[in-house]
């Protein structure tokens, strides 16, 4: 075996995956700030623990999630225009063995705000858009607590730089429900792709960066979800239903000048057990002007991206494939 087999086998292995300990004491935040940003600068991913987002919250979401999902076909079909999607991935193609539930996280205020229009995903809709505003309001939360600490792990002067792009009212922040039921391996499919855990072999998800600023991850204990840190290597993550698990977003990469790297990630069925998952994706408001932060050019290291806005980023995501390669279109 060559020696650079070796060392993919060796850095293949869950355990060396970041987990980065929320609940230090004030004393130690720029340690912890610290071991964030190298987390972000070595893989793009780290497990979070004792994050500090309530149980009952986490529990109240995973009952929705599992009820909604455990209906028949024909009910589910009917959240269609809600954002209700089976084995459809996007518009341009991509199929996985998945269903899901992907809205803005503004559509919850604005059905709040309309109660004449519940939504109707639970045979008690308001008691639905209760349990995910509070579980959005949660991981937002954790979402800004980790932005401030990256910005002050990075020593960019505006320590809500990063924050307040997803606190903005106006942000376009997405939710995601993910159902992967368990997909039978034939003896075809079977070690069909490369790296793969033996219990899985069909995708879910095939892979991509996610376009957004941070994603913010929580699944049942079912496993499936495997990162590539660096090409040709993938790593399974193991499942833990008490942790969170963060992904670096595009908009990250541009605004740190590519010190921290998206990163790319898929989701592969398991043969036995249905796997659920809930992704908070933090964006800025459409009309907001991605730039790198001056903080992060240097004469040795000029800024690689164009400034442009969201929306004009969200358009050339939404034109292409899952796995396309997208920031290539707006480096300098
Ligand atoms: C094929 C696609 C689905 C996706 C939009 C896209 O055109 C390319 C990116 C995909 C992705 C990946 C991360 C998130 O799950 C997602 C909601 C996003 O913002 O970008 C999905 C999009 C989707 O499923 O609509
Ligand atoms: O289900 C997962 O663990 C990941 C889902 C994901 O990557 C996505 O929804 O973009
Ligand atoms: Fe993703």
């Amino acid at each position: 075996m060559m020696r650079s087999d070796h060392q993919k086998l060796k850095s293949a292995i869950d355990d060396s995956l970041p987990i980065i300990n929320l609940s230090s004491s004030p004393l130690e935040r720029s340690e912890v700030a610290r071991l964030i940003v190298k987390a972000c600068e070595e893989y793009g991913f780290f497990k979070v623990i004792n994050h500090g987002v309530p149980n009952h919250i986490i529990a109240k979401m995973e009952e929705v999630s599992f009820n909604f999902f455990n209906k028949p076909v024909t009910e589910k079909q009917q959240a269609t225009s809600f954002g209700y999607g089976c084995k459809n991935i996007g518009f341009n193609g991509d199929f996985g063995e998945v269903e899901y539930l992907l809205f803005p996280t503004k559509t919850l205020s604005i059905a709040q705000a309309q109660t004449s229009n519940p939504i109707s995903i639970d045979d008690d809709p308001t008691k639905f858009r209760s349990v995910v505003s509070s579980y959005i309001e949660a991981v937002r939360e954790l979402a800004c607590k980790i932005l401030d600490l990256i910005a002050e792990g990075l020593w960019v002067h505006d320590k809500s730089a990063f924050s307040k792009l997803i606190r903005d009212v106006e942000s376009d922040s997405l939710f995601r429900l993910n159902h992967y039921p368990p997909v039978l391996c034939s003896s075809k499919n079977k070690n069909s792709i490369n790296g793969s855990s033996s219990n899985s072999c069909k995708v879910g998800i095939g892979v991509h960066s996610d376009p957004q600023i941070l994603t913010i991850l929580r699944s049942n204990d079912v496993s499936g979800l495997e990162i590539s840190p660096n090409h040709g290597v993938w790593i399974p993550v193991s499942p833990d239903p008490t942790a969170f698990f963060v992904n670096v977003g595009d908009l990250l990469q541009v605004m740190t000048n590519g010190k921290f790297v998206s990163v790319k990630h898929r989701v592969l069925s398991n043969s036995a057990k249905s796997r659920m998952s809930v992704a908070y994706f933090g964006a800025p408001s459409l009309n907001a002007r991605v730039t790198t932060l001056p903080e992060m050019v240097t004469p040795t290291k000029p800024c690689l991206y164009r400034p442009f806005t969201w929306a004009e980023y969200k358009k050339t995501v939404y034109s292409l494939r899952l796995e396309d390669s997208r920031l290539e279109r707006y480096r300098k």
